[in-house]
């Protein structure tokens, strides 16, 4: 096996370094082998949100319920969810609809050295089948989700969420004052400068993502997470145009 092919090695990521023809991103086996680099150097804040998501879980997780990761990619999530289970009866469920993310995500998984076992499904989270749910992650999916689908899926899973239960919603967002968005965008552009990203990588980037990642203001993820069944939503971190949201079913 070639350096390169090795399942969990950390790979810097160049996919946007030369030029290339326009064409939309896609969670493919190229960015499932960068992806641990690219994510970390491209979200601000997802470093921090990652183990929060481990304290998150330990609090909301209910003995006997399921648990879901939903977009789980490569089980970042997964696993800081993993951590925080405080009960050995809990079912850890991780979805992704990427064949490629899913089959690196199993390596992850096999080298976390943790006795509660984690089901991979590789699906598409809008028509996988939720139930009996205490603590729910969307770390970073529903921005993929088309927006007119987005409701459907978020009152399946307030459906399937016990009462108490909760949904950790991740999402990169965009701001109704203009000169607020321009500000927040500049910034995340300096963040990516800062981790080594070069103009044109940067530029590219927001090119492939602009049809396949759409940003919502938190007005509207908060109205759509009340109208889909969840009682109560507070921001418990932001960092830029990137925010982690709780939705919580009321007891
Ligand atoms: N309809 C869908 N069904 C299933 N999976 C999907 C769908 N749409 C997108 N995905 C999957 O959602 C993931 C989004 S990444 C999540 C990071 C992770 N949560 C982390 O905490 O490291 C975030 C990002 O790249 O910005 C990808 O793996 C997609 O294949
Ligand atoms: O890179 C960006 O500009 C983002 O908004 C985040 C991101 C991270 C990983 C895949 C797609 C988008």
């Amino acid at each position: 096996m070639s350096k390169s092919d090795r399942p969990t090695e950390t790979l810097t990521d160049r996919l946007f370094a030369t030029e290339r023809q326009p064409e939309d991103f896609r969670f493919d086996a190229a960015v499932a082998r960068v992806f641990p680099d690219m994510i970390r150097r491209s979200v601000p804040g997802y470093t921090t949100i990652i183990p929060m998501i481990e304290v998150i879980t330990e609090q909301y997780a209910q003995a006997g319920s399921n648990c879901y990761d939903l977009g789980c990619s490569l089980g970042a999530s997964t696993l800081a969810m993993r951590h925080g289970i405080p009960f050995g009866d809990c079912t850890l469920v991780g979805i992704d609809n990427s064949a490629a993310m899913i089959e690196r995500c199993e390596h992850y998984i096999a080298l976390d050295d943790h006795s509660l076992p984690v089901s991979l499904r590789c699906e598409n989270i809008q028509d996988t089948e939720l139930s009996d749910a205490s603590v729910t992650t969307l770390n970073f999916t529903l921005q993929f989700v088309p927006p007119e689908e987005r409701s459907a899926l978020l009152s399946r899973i307030a459906k399937a969420t016990r009462p108490g239960g909760v949904l950790i919603l991740s999402e990169k967002i965009r701001f109704e004052s203009e000169d607020e968005q321009d500000t927040q965008t500049r910034l995340h552009h300096e963040f990516k400068r800062a981790n080594g990203y070069s103009d044109l990588e940067i530029s590219q980037k927001r090119s492939a993502i602009e049809q396949v990642l759409i940003p919502e203001t938190l007005s509207a993820h908060t109205q759509r997470l009340k109208e889909s069944g969840f009682d109560r939503v507070l921001v418990w971190y932001q960092c830029f145009n990137f925010v982690s949201m709780l939705a919580i079913k009321a007891d």
